[in-house]
């Protein structure tokens, strides 16, 4: 996926992954990342995601990274704040309150020299096709202390068109990628059913949700 395959879909707001609740897994399983409240959380590909809005609710502050302009505007005038700007190595970051968010490419995210305790990932990894997956997981695993922890949601699916997100990555992707970097618990697994939209308009036969506790080792 290039940027502008991302930019396209913000202008066109094809933005089917934008999700109007705040995510359950996020709800249930963020004890496990024994987060303080104080310590800033890294959101990496964060759209607009109300999940930021709940972080900040438990006392964190947030640090997500967003290639589009439209995502970044769309959260601030969302949450009804008015961000400063400023330039910060190869990012714009915009920044109100508990958010920075800094627009430009993740992929660059080690330029700024930050390192987190905390991070969460909600269709991130799976926005990501198989060849970006390796340096997505090493980019992470730079910006993150040792025994810092990430809560990651993947998915899992059989859809036949599997050449656009969200990608399926199971657990034993999420290994691979993972596992020489950071200790990998699968907290949750969840199945949809046949009352999800993919599964009834026949495009898998099955819709699964992942939730995993990362610690850097
Ligand atoms: C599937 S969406 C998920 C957004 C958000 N995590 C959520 O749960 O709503 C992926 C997002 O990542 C952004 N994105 C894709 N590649 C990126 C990159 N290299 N750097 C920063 N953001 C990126 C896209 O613009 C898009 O908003």
């Amino acid at each position: 996926m290039d940027a502008n395959f991302w930019h396209e879909r913000w202008q066109a707001a094809r933005i089917g992954f934008h999700q109007s609740d705040i995510n359950a897994h996020l709800q249930q399983c963020w004890e496990h990342t024994d987060a303080e409240a104080g310590n800033e959380v890294l959101v990496p590909l964060c759209g607009k995601s109300l999940d930021m809005r709940w972080l900040a609710e438990q006392g964190h502050a947030v640090a997500g990274f967003e290639l589009s302009p439209l995502a970044v505007k769309d959260f601030f005038a969302e949450t009804g704040l008015t961000p400063s700007c400023k330039e910060e190595g190869p990012f714009l970051c915009w920044q109100q309150g508990p958010f920075s968010l800094y627009e430009g490419d993740f992929f660059k995210a080690s330029e700024l020299g930050l390192q987190f305790k905390l991070a969460y990932d909600r269709a991130a990894l799976i926005a990501l096709p198989p060849d970006m997956r390796p340096a997505y997981a090493e980019q992470l695993a730079q910006l993150m202390e040792r025994g810092g922890r990430v809560l990651m949601v993947t998915v899992k699916h059989d859809a036949r068109d599997d050449q656009t997100p969200p990608f399926s990555v199971p657990e034993a992707e999420v290994r691979a990628l993972f596992e020489s970097l950071f200790e990998v618990t699968l907290l949750e697994h969840t199945s949809a059913g046949a009352q999800h939209r993919r599964v009834a308009s026949g495009e898998c036969s099955y819709f699964d949700e992942l939730c995993f506790l990362l610690t850097r080792r």
